[in-house]
Order: C-alpha cells, then structure tokens, then sequence
C-alpha cells in the first residue's frame, strides 16, 4: 500500500506567558491509503495538537505534512473533520446540515441531493433528514457530523474524540458505524482517543504517543480480523494489545505527575 498521508520531523511550539511549550516534536509517521490509524496518549500529550497540524488548523513549527506528496498549507476539501463538540447548525434540518458542506461543489442540484441522501442512509438516519439537531439524541447528532465530514468525499476523516461524549453503549454502536461506513467508503482515518479499547477496536494500527513533548513512543499493528464487531474486545490477541498500550499510558503519565512528598 502506498503512502498517502507523510509527516515528516513535524513539532509544534506554543509560545505561553512569553515562554515556549513544545507541544508535538519530532513526529514522523506515514499512513496508507485507507488506513485507520488511532492516536492514543496520556492527557496534554498533543493528540489534538498533531491532528490539527494534519488538518491545516494549526501550522507546524517544523516538519513538513505531504498529502499525496504536496505539503499541506492550510485546511482543504481532500480533508473532512469530526469533533467531539457537536458543532451542527441548530437552525438547519439533518438534510441542511450534510448539505451546507457542499455549498461550494460544483455538483449539479440533482447530485447533491443524491450524495446527502446515500450519506443519510449510510449513517442510519433515513427518515429523520427533517429533523432540528436538538431533537436528536447524541449518537444521532454525531452520525450527522460523519456524514457532513464525508459528504464531499474526502480523501481523509479526522476524527478528534468523537464519541467522547457518549455514553458508553451509544459508544459502542457508534464505533461499529464508523467501521461500516469506514468499509464502505474507503477513507484513510486519523482517530484521536483517550479510550485504548476504542484506539484497538477501530484501528489498523495504534500511534502512542509520549508526553511532553509529544513524541512517538511506539507504533502496534492490530492485525484482528475484519469486519470485527465488539466482541473481539474478549479475544486474547486484544487483550495483549490493550495491554500494551496501557502500559506505555501508564508510564507516560506517571512522567508528568509531580513526585510524591517523602514520607514525614
Ligand atoms: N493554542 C494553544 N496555545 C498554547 N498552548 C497550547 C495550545 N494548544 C495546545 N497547547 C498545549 O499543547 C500541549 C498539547 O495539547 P493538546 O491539546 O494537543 O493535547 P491532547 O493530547 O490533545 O490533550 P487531551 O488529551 O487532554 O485532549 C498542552 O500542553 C497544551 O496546553
């Protein structure tokens, strides 16, 4: 599989009260084409930082970011988003919301209605398209952000705690959503999570990443079977895996938590 997605020595400085805080460093990661990588790490590691920089939110301080090849230079349509903030206009119907993304297509009327009709129905929310995002419940609004972010069927779906919200049945469902839409869409997916058993459940392979700076600190293939549904979380090959990475977490957090008082 070729690479589609290159991140090259990218790092990230915040300057705060005057001082630098380097908040990703040194990050090189390439990602093929369809891939679903997860990004997991302890709190304030830079998650959001990276994922922004990929997204052209944020500009790098050094290091480059290549799409097929060409350096990103700011946000673009090969790039869809997904929040945890559910971020759907409260004045416009379910239909409206996934339609406003194609605003400035050039598709004709008939095909957008076409495109925001296949991508209701892939989410599973035939029949509410005339629905207000405040009669729908959680779940139900993030499957309109999914929609909206592949709607005008971008190369990559950046995903940021997307369902970090949610409670944890709804949460369960929504992952294997995603992986359905995932399968049958064909985009590369960049999935930032605090939830290890999300990042394993959904991915091809988990970034954990070390903290302050954030740095790779290790890279695990999950190589479980697909399609999976949830429950591969009782398999002992993931269970070996979630292991893994909590250690990593575990470790990286203790870094950053100040050292007990001696004992008096
Ligand atoms: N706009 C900003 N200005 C200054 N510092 C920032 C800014 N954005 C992030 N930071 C700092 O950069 C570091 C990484 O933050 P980031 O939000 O990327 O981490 P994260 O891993 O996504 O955190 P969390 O898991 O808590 O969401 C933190 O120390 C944070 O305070």
């Amino acid at each position: 599989m070729s690479a589609l997605l290159t991140l090259e020595n990218v790092g990230k400085t915040f300057t705060v009260d005057k001082k630098p805080v380097v908040a990703v460093e040194d990050v090189t990661l390439s990602i093929a084409e369809n891939e679903f990588v997860s990004i997991v790490g302890s709190s304030g590691c830079g998650k959001s930082t990276l994922l922004n920089i990929v997204g052209g939110l944020e500009e790098a301080s050094t290091g480059t970011v290549r799409i097929g090849g060409q350096p990103v230079t700011g946000p673009g349509r090969d790039r869809g988003f997904v929040f945890q903030g559910y971020s759907l206009f409260e004045w416009q119907t379910v239909a409206g919301n996934i339609r406003f993304a194609l605003e400035k297509s050039r598709l004709s009327r008939a095909e957008k209605d076409e495109r925001v009709a296949h991508f209701v129905n892939a989410v599973g929310l035939r029949g509410f398209e005339n629905a207000h995002p405040g009669q729908l419940s959680g779940g139900m609004r993030q499957r309109v952000a999914i929609a909206r972010a592949l709607v005008y069927r971008p190369q990559i779906l950046l995903m940021d705690e997307p369902f970090g919200a949610l409670d944890a049945q709804t949460r369960g469902m929504m992952q294997e959503l995603l992986l359905r839409v995932w399968e049958d869409h064909k985009v590369t997916v960049l999935f930032v999570t605090h939830d290890v058993d999300e990042a394993v459940f959904l991915a091809d392979r988990v970034v954990v990443l070390a903290s302050r700076p954030g740095r790779i600190k290790r890279e695990i293939r999950v190589p479980l079977a697909r399609p999976r549904d949830y429950d591969i979380v009782a398999d002992p090959d993931f269970a070996a895996i979630k292991r893994e990475i909590l250690a990593d977490i575990r470790e990286e957090t203790l870094k950053t938590m100040p050292a007990p008082l001696p004992a008096a």
